[in-house]
This record gives structure tokens, sequence and C-alpha cells, in this order.
């Protein structure tokens, strides 16, 4: 038993009355992203018309195999649990695996599990659903055997295949699932859920803080209320500081003042912004990247020097993820814009 629950046993032992500051103490305990996951599909944010024509599925209780795409904390899973919970009711649990194929015992010991599921009695119902996390991890061969296993079990299980790039699927096992592409979440779906999420929690956000958690999760539903919860415990108010400070993420305007000054031609302030943020921000690397990549439109720079930019910053994040180090990197990046000034 978590010390959580175990508290909260306690709790509804003793005769005492359950102060409302203890209470609240104790829902600060739980894990937000799984309090508020949605439980129906309706309530998934943000993609609605993938939504529809799930539940149409649903309705006709006629589930083809699924291949959910899409960034991290999107609602892949989450759409494939409601899925269940909405076919199954109470007995949902019984009637869904959820598996990870990049399972560190290896491609075996899934398809095992599989097979032991698919073949285990059913409870009165045609199919029971396998939902597989992280499926573009397998390799093809791997891919090859799941296929098999797919068709093996074709007439009692459903299979959800969840993962970030289908191009990784090969193209039997994609042409036996309808696809759903599941995009990152829109500023006001994230911007919704936030308020509602701080709305029950009682937590007061500025409008500042809560355009924070927007930028600093790009999409991500998990990063945004992680966030949220972070900063909720560091103080009062969820504000910009704090959101920038949790997510060690740089403001905006840090990242284009370190840009401009590199391409005036100075190179030591640039230097000194960059080293700011690598050293007592604890950024990575890579995120510096990518928050450059995201916002370089927004910066007041000529066509010319956007695209120069541009082109060098898709050089380093190459660099980055193929293992180079970082700062040099970014380093070379920042040099190379203040030479062409000079
Ligand atoms: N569309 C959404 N609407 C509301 N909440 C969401 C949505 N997407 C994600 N969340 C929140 O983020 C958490 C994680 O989402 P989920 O597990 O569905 O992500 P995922 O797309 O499967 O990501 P991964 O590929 O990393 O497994 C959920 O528990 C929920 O709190």
């Amino acid at each position: 038993m978590s010390e959580v629950e175990s508290e909260a046993d306690e709790v509804a032992e003793s005769d005492e009355a359950v102060e409302p500051d203890e209470a609240a103490e104790a829902g600060r305990d739980e894990i937000w992203i799984e309090k508020y996951r949605p439980e129906r599909l309706d309530e998934v944010a943000g993609h609605e018309d993938i939504t529809e024509r799930l539940s149409r599925y649903v309705e006709r209780d006629d589930l083809p195999n699924l291949l959910f795409s899409g960034p991290a904390g999107v609602g892949k899973t989450t759409s494939a649990v409601a899925i269940a919970k909405e076919l199954y009711g109470d007995d949902w649990e019984s009637n869904f695996l959820e598996l990870n194929a990049s399972d560190q015992r290896g491609i075996d010991v899934v398809r095992d599990r599989i097979k032991n599921f698919a073949r285990s009695s059913f409870g009165g119902y045609n199919y029971r659903i396998i939902f597989l996390d992280e499926a573009d991890s397998l390799t093809s061969d791997a891919q090859s055997a799941l296929r098999r296993t797919m068709e093996q079990f074709s007439s009692n299980t459903r299979f959800i295949l969840s993962c970030n790039y289908s191009s990784k699927i090969i193209d039997p096992i994609q042409s036996r699932c309808a696809t759903f592409r599941f995009g990152p979440i829109s500023d006001e779906g994230v911007t919704e859920q936030i308020l509602k999420v701080a709305e029950q929690e009682g937590i007061e956000t500025t409008e500042d803080g809560v355009e924070a958690l927007v930028y600093a999760a790009d999409g991500d539903m998990r990063k945004a209320i992680n966030a949220l919860q972070a900063a909720a415990v560091m103080g009062e108010v969820v504000d910009e500081e704090a959101v920038f400070t949790i997510t060690s993420t740089a403001r905006p305007e840090e990242i284009e003042e370190m840009v401009t000054h590199a391409i005036e031609g100075d190179f030591s302030k640039s230097r000194s912004i960059l080293d700011d943020l690598l050293t007592n921000k604890g950024m990575a690397g890579g995120d510096i990247i990518d928050q450059l990549h995201r916002s370089v439109w927004e910066f007041d720079l000529s066509d010319e020097a956007t695209v120069r930019l541009m082109d060098r910053v898709g050089e380093v994040d190459y660099r980055i993820t193929e293992g180079a180090n970082e700062r040099v990197q970014l380093e070379a990046l920042l040099a190379s814009l203040s030479l062409e000034q000079n």
C-alpha cells in the first residue's frame, strides 16, 4: 500500500473530523495526470474529429485494429483506455491488456503475454483489446512476427498499436489497421484543460503563468499538467517565473536576445546568455535547439537571416541527436552567426 493510501486509511479510521486543509494536502499527493485522465472519448481534449470516429466503432461494437500515431502526451493511451471503458464498462480491466513493445525482457515475452491473454476464457464478449505502446520501437523482424500474431488471433482480439511515427511501422501492419494521427494539442485545448485542473484543485494561476505552461508544454498535455502540479507545490500562485523555473524552459525573449547579439556580431554577450541557460538554468542543448526552432519565425530578423539561422539549426539538431557535444555545437552556431556580421 502506498504511503498516501495508508495515511488516507488512518484518517478514515480516526474519530476526528478531517480538516479541509489536510484533505487538500492529501489531494495534492495524487498525480494529477492520472486524476484528470479523461474517462470517456468525448472528454479527450483537442481531437474531436478522431474521437467521434472512434465513438462510432464503439456504438456499433465493431472495432478494427487501430494504429495511433503522434507525439508524447497527447491522448493516445487515454483514448485506447476510454474505448475499453465504453465497450466493457466495469469489466474493462479484464478485457484490456496494456503492453510496452520496448519491454526490456524482449519481444518473446510480449508475444507470450499476448498469446496467454488471447487464449484465456472470455466473459461473454466477442473480442478483447491489446494495447501495444511504442510499437515503432520493434525491429522489422519483430513487427513481422507481431503481424502473424495479429492474424492468428484476429477472430477474438483487436490490437491498438501506439507509436510516434507510423512510417516506422511495416506496411503489412499498417494495411491491417485504421490509422489515426494524434497531433500536438492546440494552445486553446491545453489552456482549457489547465484552467479546469487549476480550478478543481483550487490553484491560483496568473495569465502569464498559464501562457508559460502552454508554451513550455508545446502541445504535450502530460507535460502541461505535470508542470502545473510541480509549480503549484512551489508557491501560492502559479506564475510565469515558477513555470519557467520548474520546466527548465528559457523565456522566448532570452532565446531571441541570444540570437540577436550573435547576429549583431557580439559573440561574447550571446555566449554568456547561452552559458546562463546551460549552466544556471540547467537546460539541455537539445531543448534550446527545439525552442530556437519554434521561435525563429517570431524573431525580428530579415528573411535572409532567418533562412540562414534555420539552416544552422537543422545542422546542429542533427549533430546533437547523433551525440555531438551540445555546448560546442551551440557555441559554434552562435559563432558562425557572429562571423557573418564581422
Ligand atoms: N487530449 C487530452 N485531453 C485531456 N487530457 C490529456 C489529453 N492527452 C493527454 N492528456 C493527459 O496527459 C496524460 C498522458 O496522456 P496519454 O497517456 O494518453 O499520452 P500518450 O499520447 O499515450 O503519450 P505516450 O506516447 O507518451 O504514451 C493523461 O493521463 C491525461 O491526464
